[in-house]
C-alpha cells in the first residue's frame, strides 16, 4: 500500500471543529519543518565529507579516523546532555552517519585506484 501523503489523521473529525485535531495538525506542521531542516543539514554534511573523500584519496589517507570520531562522540554526547537528548541516541545517530561517510571514501579511494592504475 503506499503512504498517505496527507497529514490528515484516518478519523471522521475535522481539525477545524476538534481542538485536539488542530493542535496535531499543527505540531506535525512543526515536525514536517524540522524534518526537511534535517535532510538538507545532511545533505550539507555528505557534500563536506565527499570533499574529505576525495581529499583522503589524494593524500592516500585511510578512509577511517577511530581518534576522531572519539573525540566527535564525546562532544556530541556533550552537546545531546546538554539539549536534553539521549546521549546514546545521538551515538548511535552519528556512528549510523558516519558508516555511511566510510563507505562513500572508500567508493571514492577504490574509484581513484582504478582511474590511476587506467
Ligand atoms: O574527519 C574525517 O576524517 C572524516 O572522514 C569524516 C568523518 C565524519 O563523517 O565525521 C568520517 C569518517 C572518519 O572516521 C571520521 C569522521
Amino acid at each position: 500500500m503506499s503512504p498517505d501523503p496527507s497529514n490528515t489523521p484516518h478519523t471522521s473529525k475535522s481539525a477545524a471543529s476538534d481542538p485536539a485535531l488542530a493542535e496535531l495538525e499543527r505540531l506535525r506542521a512543526s515536525i514536517d519543518n524540522i524534518d526537511a531542516a534535517l535532510i538538507h543539514m545532511l545533505a550539507e554534511r555528505f557534500r563536506c565529507t565527499q570533499e574529505v573523500g576525495k581529499l583522503k584519496a589524494r593524500a592516500h589517507l585511510p578512509p577511517a579516523d577511530p581518534s576522531r570520531e572519539t573525540r566527535q562522540i564525546e562532544r556530541l554526547r556533550q552537546l545531546a546532555r546538554d539539549a536534553h537528548l539521549d546521549p546514546d541516541f545521538a551515538e548511535k545517530f552519528l556512528a549510523f552517519v558516519i558508516r555511511e561517510v566510510i563507505r562513500h571514501h572508500e567508493a571514492i579511494a577504490a574509484d581513484a585506484r582504478r582511474t590511476s592504475k587506467g
